[in-house]
């Protein structure tokens, strides 16, 4: 019997499918996996049997993946599974946040009691909530991956001059984007230009702050900024005075703290990007996909850490080895098997910048010794035979 830690609300759509050999709860312990979406597990002790986590979703700021990597933790993602959900919502913000629609129905509901005198009172008080179209004007969107691509088109068929930059593109982010995008050369194209700017880049060290003091300087006067990637990537001591002098014309963050709630021209909307029956469908069913084939077969398909590996299996057994990228180290598995007399059949290796992942199919049963050897070796996190 598998164990899998649940630590979030998790669909079950995706947590059926881990079937009768799986124990799952949200409380547990000594998990093989774990199943999360945006709890908090930098604090976290790390259970010693524990083999994978699948973070049903896209962000991976919230789990310790350096210290992941050093135990052999592998940690998937699943990219793109939320990226329509969260699309919607922003291009919602983008109306949100031209038009005074919250302000203003939050006003009308003021004229409640005001019997036959509402209509009156609504033409006498609506010019205070008129806000600007968006068809023409410019937007830039920094971070061009699976959401970012999508909110691209979404405004450029919407009538809008859309900027992308991105200095990692990847291959299939540019198939997907509209040839009618404008390609930004840096990030202060974006700044100095646009009139409406979103983010879409993970929160990461070389992230964290991206839009501070010196960028928001930069941004035209009535720039609106979104932001439904991670709250530090804007820093709010610079922009709340920004928003004070209008320069900042609003805000629209899934991400609040509180020094923003309830600030004028914010829109604080409690982190619900991914918030959809369907979303929230995909993210689980590919958490679960690829957490049950790790468990079961050691294949890694969308992991943030470990390189991607896969091999049909049709040996007795298989031994997985998570290790370091060193020169010579797959020379010392293939020596320490032969040493102990086990008939490699089939094996692949792939390594992933100071990391890499090695799949043996052995045609014998493998002794706990050989495991312990390979193990003990020093490039090697984690051996198991499967
Ligand atoms: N509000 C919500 O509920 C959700 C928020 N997110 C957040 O959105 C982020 C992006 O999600 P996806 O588009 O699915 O991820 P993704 O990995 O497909 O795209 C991220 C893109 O950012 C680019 N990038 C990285 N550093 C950059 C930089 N300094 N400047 C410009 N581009 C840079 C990468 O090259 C990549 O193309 C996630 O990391 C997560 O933090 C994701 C899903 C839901
Ligand atoms: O996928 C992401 O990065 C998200 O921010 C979604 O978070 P959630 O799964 O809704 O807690």
């Amino acid at each position: 019997m598998h164990k899998v830690l649940c630590l979030n609300k998790i669909s079950p759509i995706g947590t059926d499918r881990l079937g009768a050999e799986y124990e799952f709860s949200t409380d547990m312990q000594n998990p093989e996996g774990i199943l999360v979406r945006s709890a908090a597990m930098h604090d976290m002790e790390l259970p010693a049997e524990l083999l994978a986590i699948a973070r049903a979703g896209a962000g991976v700021n919230n789990i310790p993946i350096a210290k992941c990597s050093e135990a052999g933790i592998v940690v998937f993602n699943t990219p793109g599974a939320n990226a329509n959900a969260v699309k919607e919502l922003v291009l919602a913000a983008l109306f949100m946040t031209s038009r005074k629609i919250i302000p203003a129905i939050e006003w009308a509901k003021t004229l409640k009691g005001s019997g036959k005198e509402v209509s009156k009172l609504v033409e006498k008080g609506k010019s205070a909530f008129a806000g600007p179209e968006i068809l023409g004007k410019k937007l830039g969107v920094i971070g061009l991956g699976a959401i970012g691509v999508l909110v691209a088109n979404a405004a450029q068929t919407l009538g809008m001059q859309v900027y992308g930059f991105d200095p990692f593109l990847s291959v299939d982010a540019a198939w997907n984007l509209s040839s009618s995008i404008t390609k930004a050369a840096s990030i202060d194209d974006i700044l100095t230009n646009c009139d409406y700017i979103t983010i879409h880049v993970p929160l990461n060290d070389s992230t964290r702050g991206l839009i501070g003091g010196d960028a928001l300087a930069k941004t035209k006067p009535g720039v609106r900024l979104l932001n439904f990637s991670r709250g530090e990537l804007v820093d709010t001591a610079a922009l709340l005075p920004a928003l004070e002098s209008g320069h900042v014309a609003a805000y629209a963050t899934d991400f609040p703290d509180d020094a923003l709630i309830g600030v004028e021209n914010v829109l604080a909307i409690p982190h619900l990007g991914a918030s959809t029956p369907e979303s929230e469908d995909n993210c689980a069913m590919m958490a679960v996909d690829q957490l049950k084939d790790y468990i079961e077969n050691g294949n890694i398909k969308n992991s943030v850490n470990f390189p991607a590996i896969s091999m049909p299996r049709d040996a007795q057994t298989r031994i997985c080895i998570a290790h370091r990228n060193i020169p010579n180290t797959i020379g010392s598995f293939t020596a320490l098997c032969g040493a102990a007399g086990i008939n490699i059949e089939n094996m692949l290796s792939k390594s992933r910048g100071d990391w890499a992942y090695t799949i043996l199919d052995v045609s014998n049963d493998v002794t706990p010794d050989l495991l312990a050897e390979l193990e003990a070796l020093d490039p090697v996190v984690r051996a198991r035979a499967i």
